[in-house]
């Protein structure tokens, strides 16, 4: 009869731990017996109960007790060398060795069925059946980018207790040795311990050998009172079953010493509770934990040189002493039950006298302030717990994605060394980022940021900081007659507003954060750190409201099988059949697969609008504004510029929303902000992260309203002195052919708008063009204005339109344009003649 392939396989991995198969057959016939067969348990986690069984074995062998101890495989078995097959049956209940994982707690039962895997993946790990009365956490993983040292490196719980001069029952305290020490060289105490390949439970790598200095080295506890009752981190003399994470300096196996400061410890109950502070019931639970008394809260666990373990309160003055090494390390550890714990070293207060342990809650609201006042992190709602707490779920999210990397390189890259708690929450970006630099005032450089994903508060500080050549680029300096100075010197008198906010007034700006009211899909922020003046008053609409006479009909019947692609399927873009919908323009398709303007269609719209002599009008017989002006003299029509349009798939389509034929209806999709200018325009919008040409940024959106409802409103607001944002007409198809009123329609976004009343304009060469887009129907006298990019955008970068305004023609209230263009066509900036008009119809050309 072949060998058994499975027992076959059971000697090898003993013999690549450096058991021999003599040893491995009696304990693998027993563990038959006692598994009913069940090879399932035997191989589970690279054999380790085999392995825990013989070593379990040769303790008993060496204590001569001839049984193993805590209810292990018991010995005595005989080794008959015959099939191990055939020897089912035996009637010895011994406890698998599956319960020696949990030995040492009071009352445990185990199961060889108990089995759980680890969540971080190809990490099996053992558990008892019942988890309530032990550790919730017995399995700490510290995860390094040093991924040699982790390979060599298993934890053992530590039954060293001679040695340390301790009592044994501390049987949770963490042990590091190397796991390419062959067994053998195990004391019988360790080796019990060592249970195949993988770490035991507790489990402790250490991330990198430290040099031992010269004086006692103490690892200090922040002691959660949320934690405590989940029985981890609790100082040791108040727990039998502590979970120590101190490692020994005088341990055989190591010289490897880490001293951890837990900062916040997650378990599931506590992270249930870290809710937003708008939730007044999370706040207040913790606060509560918080406000706990600080000697609940701060308790320190020392181990001195000499290798005696003992606990301490530190807020009672004395000071631990941490090694040597950078400033502060942070690092993770994570276990089976889905907690994180999170450890910063604060090397930085070695040898410093009179320190002071501050308190948890002292130290979070310290860093709270910092990070308010060195990133302008405006929220609210923020908080360094949920900073910690955010931590621990991207940390989970990103570990449990088996799909990112190896298990091996998710276990060791996840967690960046260092610096992490100094990055403001607010960075991040999409795409392409480098990092924005901080400076000593604690604001950021934006010099060659590609996204800046930014704390509201620093941007315009990152502005302010703009080289000569970066302002020319944002538009600063390429207008006459030394306006760019001027610009340039309004800049720089920005930057001492500058750090001047207290972390409330920072707060207290932020409360009308996200302009959009989550009515996008994007958050748009606002800033202003010119003036005390606060966002005007509007109702933030994401899409076009009909005010009340216009005749906007969104009809299926309108839309006819010519005009829609209704066979197609998915993305219309990338079909190999022809799409009706590119058949319906000149120009076919738009749009690029990378959801852009196509470059030759957005040229040819730039040139229709730049270039006079490309620009051709339509004229009405009987032009509606000339209708609706309403004072009683009718002058002829003065012409209404021709566009190009595009047609994106509409409801009949049978395509995706994905579609790239469907960018516009899709929404604003990068980040914005709008921002109070410091040249004087008012509010602005700008860019937080790097457009590329072509890209679509928003459409204007407003009230629709018909071009007479537009006058009357117009005189009602003059009447009470007040103006109208900024109307846009919908005249792109208006004709020869006769509009009736309630066709002839235009945009306002003086009470409902989105956030394109905040364009400013630009003369001539503005970085955003106006589109009109057709998403809902074929009616020409509707459609969509969508704001395109006219080249690539850098973040940071004002977005701005030339409204067309003609600033020589007296009959247009026009602004004064401060628009820093070197193409600018106000005149009367050169020549000192400034002269204020009331802003009216600034889109009618
Ligand atoms: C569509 S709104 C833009 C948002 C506006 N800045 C605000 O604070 O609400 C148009 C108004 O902004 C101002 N504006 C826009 N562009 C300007 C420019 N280049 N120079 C001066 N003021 C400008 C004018 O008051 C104009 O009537």
């Amino acid at each position: 009869m072949p060998p058994n392939p499975r027992i076959v396989k059971a000697f090898k991995a003993m013999k690549a731990i450096g058991i021999d198969e003599p040893t491995t057959k009696p304990v693998l016939k027993r563990l038959l017996k006692l598994y009913d067969k069940n090879w399932e348990l035997i191989e589970a986690e690279d054999y380790r109960a085999l392995a825990d069984a013989i070593f379990e074995e040769q303790d008993a062998q060496v204590s001569g007790s001839g049984s193993g101890s805590g209810g292990g495989t018991g010995a005595g078995v005989s080794d008959n060398g015959g099939s191990f097959m055939s020897e089912v049956g035996a009637t010895d209940e011994t406890e698998p060795p599956f319960k020696r994982l949990r030995k040492g707690h009071a009352g445990e039962t185990s199961s060889p069925s108990a089995n759980c895997n680890s969540w971080l993946p190809g990490v099996p790990l053992i558990k008892p059946k019942e988890e309530k009365e032990e550790l919730p956490c017995t399995n700490y993983t510290l995860q390094s980018p040093d991924k040699r040292r982790l390979e060599s490196l298993v934890t053992l719980p530590h039954n060293h207790a001679s040695n340390m001069g301790k009592q044994p029952n501390h049987s949770h305290e963490l042990l590091v040795v190397d796991k390419n020490l062959p067994p053998e060289s195990l004391s019988p105490q360790n080796r019990h311990a060592y249970k195949g390949k993988e770490p035991l439970v507790p489990q402790f790598a250490v991330k990198e050998k430290r040099p031992m200095p010269g004086r006692a080295s103490t690892g200090v506890v922040f002691k959660d009172p949320v934690v405590e009752s989940r029985n981890a981190l609790v100082p040791k003399e108040n727990a039998n079953d502590t979970l120590a994470l101190v490692v020994h300096k005088d341990e055989p196996f190591t010289d490897n010493m880490h001293q951890y400061l837990p900062l916040a410890v997650f378990p599931p109950g506590l992270l249930a509770i870290e809710g937003p502070s708008t939730d007044s019931e999370s706040m207040g639970k913790r606060d509560a934990l918080l406000s706990s008394s600080p000697s609940h809260i701060l308790a320190a666990e020392y181990k001195s040189d000499n290798g005696h373990s003992s606990s301490q309160n530190v807020a009672n003055g004395e000071v631990p002493i941490i090694l040597e090494g950078s400033a502060a390390n942070l690092e993770i550890a994570t276990s089976t039950m889905g907690e994180v714990k999170i450890y910063l070293s604060c090397n930085s207060i070695i040898g410093k006298p009179n320190c002071h342990m501050p308190t948890q809650e002292e130290l979070l609201k310290s860093v709270e302030e910092k990070c308010l006042r060195s990133y302008k992190i405006l929220d609210p709602n923020f908080s360094v717990m949920k900073v910690l707490k955010d931590m621990c779920e991207c940390f989970l999210e990103l570990a449990t994605d088996s799909s990112r990397h190896s298990q091996e390189e998710s276990l060791l890259n996840v967690t960046p060394r260092g610096n992490l708690l100094k990055k403001p929450a607010a960075y991040g970006g999409v795409g392409n980022s480098s990092p924005a630099t901080n400076t000593s005032n604690g604001s950021v450089h934006a010099s060659h940021v590609d996204v800046v994903a930014v704390p509201e508060a620093s941007v315009l500080s990152q502005q302010n900081m703009l080289s000569g050549n970066e302002a020319a680029a944002r538009g600063c300096s390429e207008n006459k007659e030394g306006q760019g100075l001027r610009d340039l010197e309004l800049c720089d008198s920005v930057a001492i507003s500058e750090c001047q906010l207290t972390p409330d007034e920072f707060r207290s700006l932020h409360c009308m954060n996200d302009i959009t009211k989550a009515e996008e899909a994007v958050e748009i922020p606002w800033l202003n750190e010119i003036t005390k003046e606060c966002l005007p008053r509007f109702n933030y609409t994401p899409r076009n409201l009909v005010f009340q006479n216009a005749r906007v009909k969104f009809t299926l019947s309108q839309i006819k099988a010519e005009n829609c692609c209704s066979r197609c399927v998915g993305d219309c873009l990338s079909s190999s059949k022809t799409c009706i919908c590119s058949l319906g323009t000149m120009h076919g398709f738009a749009y690029t697969r990378d959801g852009l303007v196509k470059e030759d269609f957005l040229e040819d719209c730039i040139s229709m609008n730049r270039d006079t002599k490309r620009q051709s009008h339509s004229f009405c017989s009987d032009c509606p504004i000339q209708r609706a002006k309403g004072d009683g003299i009718l002058e002829p029509c003065q012409g209404h510029l021709n566009r190009k349009y595009i047609k994106e798939c509409w409801i009949k389509c049978g395509c995706h929303k994905l579609c790239g034929n469907r960018v516009v209806q899709r929404g604003i999709r990068y980040k914005l902000q709008v921002f109070f200018t410091p040249e004087g325009k008012g509010w602005g919008l700008r860019t937080l992260e790097k457009l590329p040409k072509g890209a679509f940024v928003c459409e204007y959106a407003g009230e629709i309203l018909t071009t007479k409802e537009f006058f009357e409103r117009k005189m009602e607001m003059s009447r009470d002195n007040k103006k109208l944002v900024c109307p846009a007409p919908l005249d792109a198809y208006w004709s020869s052919k006769s509009l009736k009123d309630e066709e002839a329609l235009c945009l306002d976004a003086t009470f409902h708008g989105n956030v394109a009343r905040f364009i400013n304009h630009r003369c001539h060469d503005a970085n955003l063009i106006e589109i009109p887009v057709k998403i809902e129907t074929p009616d020409d006298h509707y459609y969509h204005l969508a704001f395109f990019t006219t080249r690539e955008v850098i973040a940071l970068e004002e977005l701005t339109l030339d409204y067309g305004t003609e600033f020589d023609d007296d009959t247009v209230d026009a602004f004064k344009c401060l628009c820093c263009s070197k193409f600018c066509r106000d005149m009367r900036r050169s020549n000192g003649k400034y002269v204020l008009k009331l802003h009216t119809l600034v889109f009618l050309r």
